[in-house]
C-alpha cells in the first residue's frame, strides 16, 4: 500500500522551488497550507545562514512569492538572478521595486481581482459614513450628548452626488458599480481612457475634482501618482469636497490634507491609509468631519482566502507556461 502511493505522489525534488519572502512574524502557515502539495517552499526564517538567506539555492530561483508589504526591494532582486516571476499577495505593489523588475524582465502579479469586492464595500461605507456622519453620531450617542443638547445636526444626502473616481481599475470599476446603484453620477480619471466604460474620462486630476463632489482615491501608488491629490487637487475640490482614499497614504499630500481640513476648506475625508503607517496625524483625531480606519479596507477572511487561491493559481499557470490570472501592468 506505502509503495503504491509513493509511485502515485510527486517526488517534492521534482517540485518547482518557490521563495516566500515575508517579515516574521507574520503568519505565513495559510500559504504554506496552500502552496506546500505542489512547490518546494524556502522560507528564509527557517534556515540558518544569518547574512544572505537565499544564498544557497538563489542562482536557480524563479518565482517568489511577496506576502504582506515587506519591501521586494533592487538589492532582495539582485541576489536572485534566474527570478522571472514575482506573485504578490496585495492589491498594491508599491512594495515592490517595479522599475527593477520591468528592467530585468521579471513578471509581478497582485492580487486586486481577489480584494476588489471588499475594498469597494470599504470605499462606500467610509463615503456614507463621512456625509451622513455615522461614526460622529455613533460618539455623539454614546458620549450622552443627545439628552443635553437635542437632535444631532442634519447630514448629507449620498444619492446625486458627482463621485470622481481616481484609477477605474478592478476595484474602482467595483467603486463605480455601487455608487451608480446609489444614484451617484460617476467620472473617472486614469493613466488612459477606457473605451469599455461611457463616464467621463479626466486625463488631469484637478479637472476631475474640478466637477466632482468627492473624489475617492483607487489606484496604484507609483512616481507618477505620488501626492497626486495636492494642494492644487483639493482647491479644485473645494470647500464642500469630500475625499476617501483606500490606495495608498502617499497618493495624498497628508501635511496639505490635515490643513485642508481643519480649515474647513474641504468638508471632509475617510482614510483607510496614511503616509508613515500605523502613524495617523494627530491633528485629524479631533476632527469630527473625518472618518479614520487601520488600513482594513481589502481583508476579510474570505478574500484572504480568494487572495491565497489566487497566489497559487499565478504560481502554477507560471510554471506550466500558461498566461498569469492577474498580471501588473508594468
Ligand atoms: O492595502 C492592501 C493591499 O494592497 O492589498
Amino acid at each position: 500500500m506505502a509503495s503504491q502511493q509513493n509511485c502515485t505522489e510527486p517526488n517534492r525534488e521534482d517540485l518547482p522551488l518557490v521563495l516566500l519572502h515575508y517579515q516574521p512574524p507574520f503568519d505565513i502557515h495559510i500559504f504554506k497550507h496552500h502552496l506546500r502539495p505542489y512547490f518546494r517552499l524556502l522560507d528564509p526564517s527557517e534556515l540558518p545562514e544569518p547574512t544572505n538567506p537565499f544564498s544557497s539555492r538563489a542562482k536557480s530561483l524563479r518565482a517568489l512569492v511577496s506576502v504582506g508589504i515587506f519591501p521586494v526591494t533592487r538589492e532582495t532582486l539582485s541576489l536572485l538572478p534566474s527570478l522571472e516571476l514575482v506573485v504578490g499577495s496585495s492589491a498594491g505593489v508599491n512594495h515592490i521595486d517595479l522599475q527593477e523588475c520591468r528592467r530585468r524582465g521579471i513578471a509581478v502579479t497582485n492580487t486586486g481581482p481577489a480584494f476588489c469586492e471588499d475594498a469597494a464595500d470599504y470605499a462606500v461605507a467610509l463615503l456614507i459614513d463621512v456625509l451622513r456622519r455615522l461614526s460622529a453620531c455613533d460618539r455623539y450617542v454614546r458620549d450622552g450628548l443627545w439628552p443635553e443638547k437635542g437632535d444631532y445636526p442634519l447630514a448629507l444626502k449620498l444619492g446625486g452626488k458627482r463621485v470622481g473616481i481616481v484609477g477605474l481599475g478592478n476595484i474602482g470599476s467595483e467603486v463605480a458599480k455601487r455608487l451608480l446603484a446609489f444614484g451617484c453620477s460617476i467620472a473617472y480619471n486614469s493613466r488612459r481612457k477606457k473605451d469599455s466604460v461611457s463616464f467621463p474620462y479626466y486625463a488631469n486630476v484637478s479637472d476631475l475634482a474640478t466637477n466632482s463632489d468627492v473624489l475617492i482615491l483607487c489606484c496604484p501608488l507609483t512616481d507618477e501618482t505620488r501626492h497626486m491629490i495636492n494642494k492644487d487637487a483639493m482647491n479644485a475640490l473645494g470647500k464642500e469636497g469630500v475625499i476617501i482614499n483606500i490606495g495608498r497614504g502617499a497618493l495624498v499630500d497628508e501635511k496639505e490634507l490635515v490643513q485642508f481640513l481643519v480649515n474647513g476648506d474641504i468638508r471632509g475625508a475617510g482614510l483607510d491609509v496614511f503616509e508613515n503607517e500605523p502613524h495617523v496625524p494627530e491633528k485629524l483625531y479631533a476632527l469630527d468631519n473625518v472618518v479614520l480606519s487601520p488600513h482594513r479596507a481589502v481583508i476579510t477572511p474570505e478574500s484572504f482566502e480568494a487572495a491565497v487561491k489566487l497566489v497559487l493559481a499565478n504560481l502554477k499557470a507560471f510554471f506550466s507556461n500558461e498566461p498569469l490570472l492577474s498580471p501588473v501592468q508594468n
